[in-house]
């Protein structure tokens, strides 16, 4: 059920017919977005010495910060590196912000600590990059990739244009990404898979109408 690629255009429809005409809410999609990356981060086998989850204010970045939350709660040591005006976040990652400021999970703005972590997720953008990638991004990405860490993408590599798997400016070379629904056409190019590394597909509870026709 699950073996398709899909386009962005496509990702973008399936997640808005999901909240809006089926009616299962945006934050319950982005915290299966989250406990599927989770999971996937403590099965894989990594290092979890020093995490830092290197996030942006888009859902991408909710997502992210979601993952840092479930980690937090976990005991395993966790700091996200914030890019981008909080002010300006999508209204479900100001609700990730607001859950770990509960939390108290620690915030960094030293990119030493990107470079010196044990695992990196990299949350900056998933299906809604759309231009090149320049200034603080590009350094945060530049650090993940000078890193020793492993790294885990959550949906698509950051930079990576998940319909054409062209390299926009910069991006992140990832050992693993957590793909939310289907896999995206542009990680299956050279370039993409080159930066995605293993691909795990996760079923977050968004589908295709097509794939849906069964259940109703
Ligand atoms: N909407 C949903 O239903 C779900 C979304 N999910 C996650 O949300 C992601 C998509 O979220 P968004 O649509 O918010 O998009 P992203 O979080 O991928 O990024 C969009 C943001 O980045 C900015 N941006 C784009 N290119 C840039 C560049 N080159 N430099 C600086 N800023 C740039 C945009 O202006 C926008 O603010 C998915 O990839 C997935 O990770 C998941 O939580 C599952 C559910
Ligand atoms: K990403």
């Amino acid at each position: 059920m699950m073996s398709k690629a899909i386009t962005i255009a496509e990702a973008q429809r399936y997640d808005a017919h999901t909240i809006n005409e089926i009616g299962i809410p945006a934050l319950v999609l982005m915290e299966r977005a989250a406990l599927a990356t989770f999971n996937n981060l403590l099965n894989d086998d990594f290092d979890l010495s020093r995490v830092v989850v290197v996030a942006a204010t888009g859902n991408n970045g909710g997502d992210g910060i979601a993952v840092a939350r479930l980690l937090h709660i976990r005991g395993i040591d966790v700091e996200v590196y914030l890019l981008g005006d909080p002010a300006k976040a999508t209204s479900q990652t100001a609700q990730q912000l607001k859950i770990a400021n509960y939390y108290h999970i620690p915030f960094t703005s030293d990119l030493n600590h990107v470079v010196n972590a044990t695992l990196i997720v990299d949350a900056i953008f998933g299906v809604g990059l759309s231009r090149d990638i320049t200034g603080k991004f590009a350094d945060a990405i530049n650090a993940i990739n000078a890193a020793d860490a492993k790294t885990v993408a959550i949906d698509v590599p950051s930079g990576i244009n998940a319909d054409t798997g062209e390299v926009m400016g910069v991006a992140v070379v990832a050992d693993s990404t957590t793909t939310m629904a289907y896999n995206k056409i542009g990680l299956l190019t050279i370039t993409g898979k080159q930066h995605s590394g293993t691909v795990h597909v996760a079923d977050i509870g968004i589908y295709a109408q097509d794939h849906l026709e069964h259940a109703r």
